[in-house]
């Protein structure tokens, strides 16, 4: 396909035809979107859509559309998706508003978040209907196609995505049915993203966890051996299970930059106290409100953020006696504002969350 000459008029956000083109938003505050054109039969062979092999500004048609309605466009063997992200944990969001059956399997989801081979992606999510009286529902595939409960950076992106569908400005918030519960994230006058994540679960049963009880059923400052290693760990379930260690037993303070991630998250991820298996949380205290964490994933392993990790993370902290309950958590992707209410005993996570690009996929 012939580049379309750039000119220096105004530019449109338009898409001229289904699963040829993807887009990468400019800023907001631009009135113009950067179009990628790609040529087809290359596309194909390679495998994914976004080969680009031209880039080229188009003119602009005189009728506006929405940068989503390209997800209208159906054609079979193509998934519309936008991706996003929340602080470096990406996500590919498919409309999924049809229908309570994912358009894509976990085995497709998986091969789609391949950072080589595939678009790359922490995570496939899908907007769903709404049951049980709620607005929507979220469902989510690891990038190793295991489905988890909730996800606290996919569902601020989430709430950005069904904005963008359904065409939404300004303050904005929806009720949404997950494996986790309710969750209502409401959606700020500065585009982030504050979410309610729920009551924290800490009965060592329902995390799930094998690791003996303390005398009211949770897990708090426990003895954790890993690979012959003595950690100090406390368990929390945000709808999906968590590990929070500030340290090795009698440590004082973790580096967590000195931390090899890679070999010690799988032994925590897999280990046999997890029946479920585990989110690991290495944590160091800068200050009382003020935590600093890596993360090493169930079902997708080193990321650069995780909402619910820095939720458990904050609730372990104030468990521990080691901060307060409300806490900057610094992910390598960027901040969290995390908050434990005594009030009500939820949790509050505040945070942005963005668009990458908008695509399409053979599957
Ligand atoms: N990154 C997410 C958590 C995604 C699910 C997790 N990998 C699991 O299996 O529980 C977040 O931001 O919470």
């Amino acid at each position: 396909m012939a580049a379309a000459p750039a000119r220096s008029l105004s530019f449109s956000s338009s898409y001229r035809r289904c699963n040829t083109l993807f887009t990468l938003p400019f800023p907001s505050s631009s009135p113009r979107s950067n179009v990628v054109t790609l040529n087809r039969t290359l596309r194909q062979n390679l495998n994914l859509q976004i080969s680009a092999v031209s880039m080229s500004l188009q003119a602009s048609p005189e009728k506006k559309t929405s940068e989503t309605s390209f997800l209208d466009c159906k054609e079979s063997g193509f998934l519309q998706f936008v991706k996003y992200h929340g602080l470096g944990n990406d996500f590919i969001l498919v409309d999924n508003r049809e229908s309570m059956e994912p358009k894509i399997t976990p085995d497709q989801a998986a091969k789609l978040c391949d950072r080589n081979f595939g678009v790359g992606a922490d995570g496939v999510i899908f907007a769903m209907p709404g049951i049980n009286g709620t607005d929507y529902t979220m469902r989510i595939y690891n990038s190793d196609g295991s489905e988890p409960e909730m996800c606290g950076n996919g569902v601020r992106c989430f709430a950005r995505f069904i904005a963008e569908l359904e065409n939404l400005r300004g303050l904005q918030s929806f009720t949404v049915h997950t494996g986790a519960g309710l969750i209502v994230p409401e959606i700020q006058d500065n585009g982030k993203v504050k979410v309610n994540m729920g009551k924290p679960i800490l009965t060592a049963a329902e995390v799930p966890t094998m690791l003996s009880p303390n005398k009211d059923f949770s897990v708090v400052k426990s003895d954790f051996d890993v690979d012959g290693v003595t950690w100090t760990v406390t368990c929390v379930s945000m709808g999906n299970p968590h590990c929070i260690t500030f340290g090795r037993k009698g440590e004082q303070n973790l580096q967590v930059d000195e931390l090899n991630l890679a070999e010690i998250g799988p032994k925590f991820e897999h280990h046999h106290m997890f029946p479920a298996r585990t989110n690991t949380e290495f944590v160091q205290v800068l200050s009382r409100s003020h935590l600093k964490m890596r993360v090493w994933e169930r079902g997708a392993g080193a990321t650069l953020a995780c909402g619910t990790g820095a939720c458990a993370v904050v609730v372990a902290a104030v468990l521990e006696g080691r901060a307060e309950r409300s806490c900057t958590v610094e992910l390598p992707g960027g901040p969290l504002d995390i908050e434990w209410r005594e009030d009500d005993n939820h949790v509050y996570m505040t945070g942005p969350a963005e668009v990458v690009f908008y695509g399409s996929a053979p599957l």
